[in-house]
Order: structure tokens, then C-alpha cells, then sequence
């Protein structure tokens, strides 16, 4: 029985994502110790990482829409069978950078393939296995670009550096999933400051999952 919980964070690239995680699981790390697990996608174990690479590898201008969509269901499937199942299986707090809402704004959208297809396509690969929680760092496009452009050049992938009609489809698409599923997707303001930000992504974990988040002033589990 999958007893665990599963937090997904999602956002354009650029919207702090990564940097609100590191934030979040420095402040819950003395509350949940094991019982806290942090990973990403595409990623979080060897095969997952190897595929990552392959995806974001900016010389790999040949790759088609579909083989992208597939390598990133493919590096999923293999993300929940060794890391995300057992974690929730032993009952623990897995924290996920980005998940299956990715590939249907990114690959859907974005590239154009279908938001439906691609969905649907996960779900195949997923077996149906949905986050219980989403955090949709909200951000302009533009604005999370430029971030990178300032502060991390020295990370730019293969869909970073798309153009910005792009990353607009993509930032659509996020926001009609963040209206369309309104129970598992709560909108953080992306535009703060990192340290308004990560306050706000905490209150809403602690208040969606209180048996594994003490909220400020209450009593820690
Ligand atoms: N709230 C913020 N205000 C200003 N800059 C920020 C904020 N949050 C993060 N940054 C900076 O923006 C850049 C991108 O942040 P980060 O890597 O956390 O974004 P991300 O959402 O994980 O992006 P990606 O999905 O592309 O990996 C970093 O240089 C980070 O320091
Ligand atoms: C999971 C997933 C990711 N992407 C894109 C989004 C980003 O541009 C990169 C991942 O880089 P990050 O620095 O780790 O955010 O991949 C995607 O297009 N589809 C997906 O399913």
C-alpha cells in the first residue's frame, strides 16, 4: 500500500523551483529525516540520470518531439519503480523537482504533440500513480528566463534555450492545469523574493499534509 505522499513542484523553467526545494528540505529535514525524499525528473537514479543527459544534451538538435516525449515517460517509469513507489511504500515524504504535469505543458504544449496525447502516454508509463500535492511555482516566462540568463548560465539545457513563444505555450499550459485541477495544484507567487516564496510553498505543504508538516506554531510531529 502506497501509505506515503508525493509533493511535486512545477513551474517554467526559471521560476525557483530548485531553489525553493534545496530552502524547503533545510527547513523540514530536522522534523522528517528519513522520512524525507528528495528527487527530480528526469532523474533521481542511474538509468533516469543517463536518460537526462541524453535529453538535455544541447548537441542533440536532431531529436524528434516524440522520441523526447517518450524519453522523458521512459526515464518516469523507471524514476517510480526504483525511487518514487518504494518511498511511498515505506510510508515517506517524497519531494519531487517536476513530474508528469511537465511533459503535458513542455512536450504537449510546447512542443505541440497534444496535451491529451501526452497525457495519456504517462499514463501508461505511470500506471496512474498522481502527486498528491503540486506546487505550481508561478512565474512569467520571460522573468524565469532571464533569471537564468543572470544567475545561471552555466546551466543551460537543450529547452532552455527554445524561443520564448515556446515557453509561453508552456506557461499556458501550466496555468490550464492549475484551473483545472484546483485540489492537487495550489499556485505559489513566484515572483517574491526566494525567502517569501519558500514561506509560502511551507504553509501550503502544512496545510494539505498536516501529518507530515507541522504548520508555524503548531506542535511538531
Ligand atoms: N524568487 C526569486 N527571485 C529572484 N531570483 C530567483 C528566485 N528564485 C530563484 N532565483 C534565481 O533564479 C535562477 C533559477 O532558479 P532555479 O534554478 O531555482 O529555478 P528552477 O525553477 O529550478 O529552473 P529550471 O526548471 O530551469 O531548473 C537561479 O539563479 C536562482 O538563484
Ligand atoms: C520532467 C520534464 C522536464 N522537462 C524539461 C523542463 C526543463 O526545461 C528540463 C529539466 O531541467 P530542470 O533544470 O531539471 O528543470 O526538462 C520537460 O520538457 N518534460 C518533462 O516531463
Amino acid at each position: 500500500m502506497l501509505t506515503g505522499k508525493l509533493v511535486t513542484f512545477e513551474g517554467p523553467d526559471g521560476a525557483g523551483k530548485t531553489s525553493a526545494l534545496n530552502a524547503i528540505v533545510a527547513k523540514l529535514q530536522p522534523q522528517l529525516g528519513d522520512r524525507l525524499v528528495v528527487t527530480r525528473e528526469p532523474g533521481g537514479n542511474q538509468i533516469s540520470e543517463a536518460i537526462r543527459k541524453i535529453i538535455l544534451d544541447r548537441h542533440n538538435t536532431a531529436m524528434d518531439d516524440r522520441t523526447e516525449a517518450l524519453l522523458y515517460a521512459a526515464a518516469r517509469r523507471q524514476h517510480i519503480v526504483q525511487t518514487i513507489q518504494p518511498a511511498l511504500q515505506n510510508d515517506q515524504l517524497v519531494l519531487c523537482d517536476r513530474y508528469i504535469d511537465s511533459s503535458v505543458a513542455y512536450q504537449g504544449a510546447g512542443r505541440g504533440i497534444g496535451e491529451q496525447a501526452v497525457y495519456d502516454m504517462n499514463q501508461f508509463a505511470t500506471a496512474g500513480l498522481t502527486a498528491d500535492l503540486t506546487l505550481y511555482f508561478d512565474v512569467d516566462a520571460a522573468v524565469g528566463l532571464n533569471r537564468i540568463q543572470q544567475h545561471r548560465q552555466n546551466e543551460i539545457n537543450r529547452l532552455d534555450v527554445e524561443a520564448l513563444s515556446f515557453h509561453h505555450r508552456v506557461q499556458a499550459a501550466y496555468l490550464r492545469l492549475l484551473a483545472d485541477h484546483p485540489d492537487r495544484i495550489k499556485r505559489v507567487d513566484a515572483s517574491q523574493p526566494l525567502d517569501q516564496v519558500v514561506t509560502q510553498a511551507l504553509e501550503i505543504i502544512a496545510s494539505q499534509l498536516p501529518t507530515y508538516v507541522a504548520s508555524k506554531g503548531g506542535e511538531d510531529q
